[in-house]
Order: C-alpha cells, then structure tokens, then sequence
C-alpha cells in the first residue's frame, strides 16, 4: 500500500498536481479526515507494510448519506479525481461515488488475494506468498522429523490464488482451494495415498476459503485415519512485513498508471497489468467477472506431488 500511496503523490506532483491524503479510506472521506501529502511526505516507506494513511472497514460508505456526506469533503477540498486503493469492497464503494456524483475515480488493485479480474496480480500478493512459504518451509523441518501430517490454512478470502502459489513452491503434497470441493473421503485418501508412496510426512495446503478451512480438513483426516495430524493458521502475519522487490514494483507502475489515466480523463475503472502491459478494466468487471486460479499451475502441483 505504502508503495501506491507513495508512487501516487510522486507521479502526480511531477505532472504539477497536489494531492490530498485521506486517512482511514472510506471512513476517513465520510469524516473528512483528510491531509495535503506532498513528495517529502511519502519519504522512506516503500519499504514499509501496512499504510501511513491506515484503513479501516466502514459501514457508513455503503449508504448513498454516507457517500454524499464523503462527496461534500472532497468538493470542499477541490479534489477533482479520487485514487482508490484497494479490493472489490473499495472498487463498490468508488464506483458508486462516481456514479452518484460524478467524481472521476481510479481503482489500483491492493489485496493480497489476487482475486480481482483484469489484471495479472494485486498489490501485497507477492509478498504475503512468500511470508506463508517461508513458513512452510519451516513448518516441513518440524514435519519431516517427525514424520507427522501438517495442515498449513493460507489467507486469500474466496480465492485460493495464495494457496496454489505456496502449494507449488513449497512442495505440498495436497492442496485445497474453494474453487474446488473435494469429497470428505478424499482428504483421508490424499494421506494414505502419500504414505502409500513411502511419504513419511505430508504438508497439505488450505485456503482459509475451502469449506471447512485448515480445522475442517485436519479434523477429517483425524477422524479418518487416526493419524497425528497438526494445524498451522497463518492468519494476519501474511498482510504484514516489507514488501518484496515484485510488489513494490508494481504498486510503483500502478500508482504512476492511476495518475496518468486521471490526467487522460479516464474514470471508473482499474489500472492492472497484463500480458506484459497496462490494462484497463471498468471498476464492475472486477466483481462481476471471475479470475479462475490457474489450472495449469493446478495441474502442475499434482504432477509434482507424485
Ligand atoms: N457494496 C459496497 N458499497 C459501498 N461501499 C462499499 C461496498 N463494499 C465495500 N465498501 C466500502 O469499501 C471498503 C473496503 O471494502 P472491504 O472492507 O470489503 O475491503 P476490500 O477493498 O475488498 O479489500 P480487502 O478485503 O482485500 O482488504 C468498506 O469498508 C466499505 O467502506
Ligand atoms: O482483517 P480482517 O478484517 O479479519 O480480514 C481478513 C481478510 O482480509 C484479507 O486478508 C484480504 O482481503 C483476506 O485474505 C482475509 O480473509
């Protein structure tokens, strides 16, 4: 995020525009909780997680009085285009504030589940990846001594994106996604097909979005198998830390991106990347059209895991 916010205020004070900072996203605009950020401001946090402009889920932006309330702010501040960071929550919340008052505004892709379409990935993805892979990693020391089964939950809300990721670089033997149900009797079978082969040990990953989640899946296969089987929720520690070189990149492309198609008159719609490119997608299609996990790499997984 830092990353964006500061490649924003950058890109927009090279092209003569000043840039006002809205603390708290949508629950800040309804407060007029606002700050005039120049290029100083924004000084040594591309290295740094989390937000300077911290975040907040709020309830108030999804009523139009909550949204007239947050146009009145920014009309009184001249404000004449709206960047917003963010997942298909906050892409709702700009499009309707375009909508609703003609205030041109621009999503940038910010969610570590990489599950908006129109562009290849999200701000944070890379990065929170590696935080759940380098665990992982740790976690199959602990696994293959003690020859035990661990079920490791990832983040990714509806999406397995996060999960499939970590599944193919880690090495997993398993690995479940909310794209893809699996009977209850498979995920027993998935651990007496792996000790079949002389696997001593197992890692199998779990969307936190799979029914059930990581307790689910650990659960069945205790009560399938009677093996000793140990879960690892990864939780929030994947939304935090410094951000790798990918991410940083790209949310520096995208903040300059957001700027430039303000400045081009474009409005309500994504910047991304694709196909090695910039993309451009209406704010809509990012909730309405679904990006699938790569089958591919699907596929791939369970070749390895042989
Ligand atoms: N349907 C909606 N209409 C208007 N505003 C919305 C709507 N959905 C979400 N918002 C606003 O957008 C904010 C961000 O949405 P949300 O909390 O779902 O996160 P997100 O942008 O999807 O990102 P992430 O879940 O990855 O952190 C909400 O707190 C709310 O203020
Ligand atoms: O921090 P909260 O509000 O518990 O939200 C957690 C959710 O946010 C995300 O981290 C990002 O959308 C999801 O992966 C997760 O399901």
């Amino acid at each position: 995020m830092n990353a964006a916010i500061r490649a924003v205020v950058r890109a927009a004070t090279f092209h003569g525009i000043e840039v006002v900072g809205v603390r708290r996203g949508f629950q800040g605009l309804h407060e007029g909780d606002m700050r005039l950020l120049g290029p100083r401001d924004v000084a040594n946090i591309i290295q740094r997680g989390g937000t300077i402009l911290l975040t907040a889920r709020s309830h108030t932006w999804r009523s139009p009085e909550g949204r007239t309330l947050g146009a009145g702010h920014l009309n009184a501040w001249g404000v004449q285009g709206l960047v917003v960071i963010g997942g298909d929550g906050s892409f709702h919340g700009a499009h309707y504030l375009q909508q609703e008052h003609g205030i041109p505004v621009i999503g940038v892709p910010g969610t570590i589940d990489n599950d908006l379409y129109g562009t290849d990935h999200t701000i944070g993805y890379f990065t929170a990846v590696e935080t759940a892979l380098d665990a992982v990693d740790k976690l199959r020391d602990t696994a293959a001594s003690h020859e035990r089964i661990f079920v490791v939950e990832v983040m990714g809300r509806h999406a397995g994106h996060i999960a499939l990721d970590v599944a193919v670089a880690g090495g997993a033997e398993e690995v479940f996604l909310p794209e893809d149900e699996h009977p209850a009797e498979h995920i027993a079978e998935v651990v007496r097909v792996s000790a079949s082969k002389g696997k001593a040990s197992s890692i199998l990953i779990v969307a936190e979005g799979y029914p059930g989640g990581g307790a689910g899946v650990t659960a069945a296969i205790e009560a399938q198998t009677g093996l000793d089987t140990r879960l690892t929720v990864l939780g929030h520690i994947q939304r935090g830390g410094s951000p790798v070189s990918s991410d940083r990149v790209l949310a520096s492309r995208l903040g300059e991106a957001a700027v430039l198609a303000l400045i081009d008159g474009k409005s309500d719609v994504m910047v991304g990347r694709g196909h090695g490119g910039m993309t451009f997608t209406p704010l809509a299609d990012t909730w309405e059209k679904r990006k699938d996990v790569s089958r591919d790499l699907y596929r791939c997984a369970k070749t390895l895991s042989v």
